[in-house]
């Protein structure tokens, strides 16, 4: 999941670009980056690490203009160690743009093929946010009137972008001499909302992930840009906003607000917090059906996003609630790291057990999913040795089973552990005494029930049904193998393969 941020500004924005984007520092933590626009000449500075890491002085300052985008990324296509996959991506035409992405195109292929067949684009990575930004270019150049540009002209673009592109994209792009041009796809999988600040200067506007970056930065919320809608904010900080798709149907993926979202972020309606409340109240109705309570001495979380389901089912249930974990603040989020060897090693690094909260007592574990296990398997061990006598496991998500394609880096069904195992066999293999699984329809009334109008979700990781069409086991057999040459250092792409596919198209 990466996160995006877009400001049209009074005044230089290069630090409310920086600070905006450690506010969405948990959506990325591999690369970072930040362009600016200063009159018709874009600035740009992008490296791999977090927002403090990446950016010294020198490189701030070099970053001058009154308008800017930035992205923290996560990779899930290409890989972690491409700095040219890193964003933003620049193209020179038309007219010069930047643009930064959150999301993952499902046909992408098939588009880098006819980028270069029929609209004659080279595209030199393997980042799907490459083919995306060149699509979006290509459609810009038909519907520009030769060498202007205006607002209609860019909604006519991105409506051809919503008939050839599918999978998740939210994007900010900034368009030499224009403004910022910003766009969710027709589900609205990913999410993406405007702010504004009244300046002296004016009004000064943000689009951004989720809306815990415009708060942050001081920026007022006003509203989600709609699935399929497009938002152009001109220099003049003047706003256009048009739907652009034909049949948009807003269906958000529903792990945002599981884990990936920051819980003080209010996405399509519905707070993340109270969501996750929910999920706990829903959970903890699930555990009294399956647990005997007397036998639960004591309910804990695992720090960092399970706390408000936990506490909130340690509650309903009249059961005590304690913090046994305790989290080092430096190290980051394990499930977006790169590599199984460096998440595993990582939860180790990240959480201790106090012994005396654990000492001859039976614990429930509250976690706010399960994906591949590397977390409840070294926490179950860590409880135990602290002294628990039994420990039980609950995940406020249901079993993951299927591969997500749309911005989360779960590719192939082998490495999720709930695949193909019943929750017994799931609780075995983590060694739990008990594991109870909140069922998907309560999840989904979860976040409902705080948004009636609400009512479908991308949830494909937990019941399999892709939203765009286009995602049939066909598909994920050849993710699958093209995951595992990935993993086996075999060449299926890169740049090396795209230089290959241009001389012999
Ligand atoms: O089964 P797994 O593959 O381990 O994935 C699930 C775990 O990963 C996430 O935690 P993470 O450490 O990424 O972040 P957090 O501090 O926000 O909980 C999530 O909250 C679960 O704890
Ligand atoms: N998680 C995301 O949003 C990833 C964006 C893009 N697909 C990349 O890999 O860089
Ligand atoms: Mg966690």
């Amino acid at each position: 999941m990466c996160g995006i941020i877009g400001i049209v500004g009074r005044g230089p924005v290069n630090q409310l670009v920086y600070d905006s984007l450690l506010l969405l520092q948990h959506r990325g933590q591999d690369a970072a980056g930040i362009a600016t626009a200063y009159g018709n000449h874009f600035n740009m500075y992008k490296a791999h690490g977090l927002v403090r890491d990446v950016f010294r002085t020198r490189n701030m300052r070099d970053l001058p203009g009154h308008a800017g985008i930035g992205q923290v990324r996560y990779p899930t296509a290409g890989s972690s160690d491409s700095l040219e996959e890193a964003q933003p991506f620049y193209v020179n035409a038309p007219f010069g743009i930047t643009f930064a992405h959150n999301g993952n195109l499902t046909n992408w292929r098939e588009l880098r093929e006819s980028l270069f067949k029929v609209d004659q684009r080279h595209i030199n990575t393997n980042s799907d946010s490459e083919v995306l930004l060149n699509v979006l270019a290509h459609e810009l150049q038909s519907a520009a009137k030769g060498t202007s540009l205006d607002p209609q002209a860019m909604f006519n673009a991105v409506a051809a972008v919503h008939r050839r592109v599918k999978g998740a994209y939210s994007v900010v792009a900034q368009i030499a001499g224009y403004g910022l041009l910003a766009f969710r796809d027709p589900f609205g999988i990913r999410p993406l909302c405007l702010g504004k600040f009244e300046s002296e200067l004016g009004t000064e506007w943000m689009v951004a992930s989720e809306s815990v970056a415009l708060e942050g930065s001081g920026f007022d919320f006003v509203r989600d840009v709609d699935a399929g809608e497009a938002i152009f904010v001109d220099l003049d900080g003047n706003v256009h906003e048009k739907q652009c798709a034909d049949n948009p149907v807003l269906t958000p993926c529903i792990f945002e607000y599981v884990y990936f979202a920051r819980p003080d972020s209010t996405i399509n309606g519905v707070n993340v917090y109270n969501a996750r409340l929910k999920m706990g109240e829903y959970l903890a109705d699930k555990v009294a059906r399956q647990i005997r309570l007397q036998e639960i001495d004591v309910v804990m979380p695992i720090p960092d996003s399970s706390r408000p389901a936990a506490m909130q089912l340690a509650s309903r249930l009249d059961l005590e609630y304690r913090e046994g974990f305790i989290k080092n603040r430096y190290v980051g989020r394990t499930f977006i790291m790169p590599g199984q060897a460096v998440r595993k090693k990582s939860v180790r690094q990240k959480l201790n057990a106090m012994s005396m909260e654990f000492k001859d007592k039976n614990v429930l574990l509250v976690d706010d999913s399960i994906v591949r296990g590397t977390t409840s398997r070294e926490i179950v061990d860590m409880a135990r040795a602290a002294g628990a006598r039994k420990v039980f496991f609950a995940s406020a998500a249901p079993p993951v089973c299927f591969p997500n394609v749309y911005g989360i880096d779960m590719p192939t069904q082998d490495e999720l552990i709930a695949n193909g195992r019943t929750p017994e066999e799931v609780a075995k293999e983590i060694g739990a005494d008990a594991l109870v699984y909140q069922d998907l329809e309560d999840l989904k009334s979860a976040i409902s029930d705080l948004n009636p109008a609400l009512t479908q979700f991308e949830s494909s990781c937990f019941d399999g049904q892709y939203v765009t069409g286009d995602v049939d086991s066909a598909y994920l057999e050849r993710l699958r193998l093209t995951r595992h040459q990935a993993k086996e250092g075999q060449a299926v792409g890169g740049l090396q393969f795209n230089m290959g596919y241009a001389a012999n198209a």
